[in-house]
């Protein structure tokens, strides 16, 4: 059913939500969905929202960014059939194992049940798969490195949330690559982390890079190396996700290559995934109590310029901010003007709330000077600048709040990141934020920690960080690995 009240950030008169402060994430999320018009909850399906326009905008750009890194790395763009034959799906056991939960499945065309069940995708190895076995058939096949950005399904259990936990993934991006050697595959897991850590920098979100526990790896993978942010509420979120599938999917749907030597061998893949998610999480991290504050390079409108009229002095004052409008928008900007009659203070509040990069005033008294007040949306203090070489001067500003957004992002994220010693230290830590911990590496203490801590293992640092030397808590002995601790959404 539609979501309830609280989720449409409508209050129960119905009215018109103010935005919550951003301290209570969980209701500012909620409304800010809604009253900054990025998706409408309202859609009579649980976990299936409905873009607004406004946040279409958002997400076009994200995507923009994202086939734009994926084409200028290797990848073609492609795209497969939504529905997957039972036949094709129950194949591997392991996936079968970590979706059969999930799947939606289609039984009848019409009136008339069909002889085989049709998953709807949750993800597209067993569409792909039998496809790659078609087309693979030598090392010089290799390597074959496609994607597409599809919508998956999934019967998520638990609470589903617009842009973060949806039964219909609508901008499901998955890379799948086939190589002739698991070092090969290996090498393309790092590249992919790296990839995807340019699109996050781009969107100016920081990440935290882990390899995943054994127990919470992929489905039918090896390993799985994870992206994941903090969000204001100290959850982590998982906004990225490469899988070493190794010959596991390759055994079986049979892609073998004839090598070099002339023998058939099994392909080595992997595939990686990233979703809304990632708008979910610049959303969250750059926003405040006035709503939402977007990177320049995915906001919808880069710039509001907004006249200060008199009646005398109208005129001129409309002409200059003509030409300002003109002058920016030939540079390639997204720029309004705002000559309604509403208050400034309502003006400020609504281009505020739709996370406008930059205002910028003029009035008869900045005319005189040549000059225009210049406020950017994420400092919020008043700066003088001359109308001459405006342009230039905004593509500046531009430019250097999508790095100070990441650098103020970055600082918050590294302060919410604790060493611990002991699981006291850490159940005091998570919930705020993550918790690294000495770790001795095996599962069973893996389990002992996330249970007494009531947290989930993130896993271990990707990078080389030095190990925090101290006793496993599990089992007391010396910690070889360090493990990084949070609550999950
Ligand atoms: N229900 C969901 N709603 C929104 N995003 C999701 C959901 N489930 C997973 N994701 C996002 O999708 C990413 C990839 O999903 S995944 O299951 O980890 N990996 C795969 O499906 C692999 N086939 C790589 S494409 C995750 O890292 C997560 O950020
Ligand atoms: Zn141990």
């Amino acid at each position: 059913m539609a979501e309830n009240k609280k989720e449409t950030g409508k209050n129960d008169a119905g009215k018109e939500a103010v935005l919550p402060p951003k301290s209570e994430f969980s209701e500012w999320f909620n409304s800010i969905i809604d009253i900054g018009q990025i998706m409408d909850v309202r859609y009579p399906v649980k976990g299936l929202y409905v873009w607004y326009p406004f946040g279409f905008g958002i997400r076009k750009r994200v995507y923009n960014i994202i086939r734009d890194v994926m084409d200028n790395s290797g990848h073609e763009e492609t795209l497969f059939p939504l529905l997957i034959p039972e036949t094709e799906f129950m194949k591997e056991a392991d996936h079968i194992k970590g979706f059969e939960d999930e799947v939606f499945w289609v039984t009848h065309g019409g009136v008339t049940p069909l002889d085989v069940r049709l998953a709807l995708r949750p993800t597209s190895e067993t569409a792909i798969y039998p496809m790659y076995q078609l087309w693979i058939r030598s090392h010089a096949d290799l390597p074959l490195k496609l994607y597409q950005v599809v919508n998956t399904f999934r019967h998520e259990t638990k609470h589903t949330r617009p842009l973060i936990r949806l039964r219909e993934i609508t901008s499901f991006k998955e890379a799948h690559t086939v190589h002739a050697t698991w070092d090969d595959a290996k090498n393309q897991v790092d590249e992919a982390v790296g990839l995807y850590t340019d699109i996050y920098r781009q969107l100016s979100v920081p990440v935290l890079i882990s390899k995943r526990p054994d127990w919470d790896k992929f489905p039918g993978g090896d390993y799985t190396i994870a992206l994941d942010t903090i969000m204001p509420d100290g959850k982590t979120l998982q906004i990225g996700t490469v899988h070493h599938l190794g010959t596991n999917f390759a055994k079986t749907y049979d892609i073998t290559y004839e090598n070099a030597e002339g023998e058939q061998e099994y392909a080595n893949q992997t595939c990686y995934g990233i979703s809304e998610r990632s708008i979910a999480a610049l959303i969250s991290v750059h926003g405040d109590d006035k709503g939402l504050v977007l990177p320049p390079a995915v906001a919808p409108i880069q710039v509001v310029v907004i006249p200060v009229l008199f009646k005398d002095t109208t005129e001129a004052v409309m002409k200059a901010c003509n030409d300002v409008v003109e002058s920016l928008r030939k540079t390639g900007l997204r720029v309004e003007m705002d000559a309604s009659d509403m208050r400034p203070g309502a003006k400020y509040y609504k281009w505020e709330l739709k996370g406008s990069c930059l205002r910028i005033e003029i009035g008869p008294r900045d005319l005189e000077k040549n000059s225009a007040v210049l406020v950017r949306r994420d400092k919020g203090e008043k700066q003088f600048v001359s109308l001459d070489g405006i342009a230039e001067t905004v593509g500046a500003e531009l430019k250097q709040m999508a790095d100070d957004l990441y650098t103020t992002a970055e600082e918050k994220m590294n302060a919410m990141i604790v060493p611990c010693e002991t699981v006291e230290e850490v159940v005091a830590q998570i919930g705020k934020g993550v918790a690294t911990l000495p770790w001795c590496g095996c599962e069973e203490c893996g389990m002992k920690i996330e249970e007494e801590t009531n947290g989930s293992i993130l896993g271990t640092p990707n990078l080389e960080t030095e190990i925090k030397k101290g006793k496993c808590p599990g089992c007391g002995k010396e910690a070889d690995q360090t493990v990084y601790i949070a609550k999950m959404y």
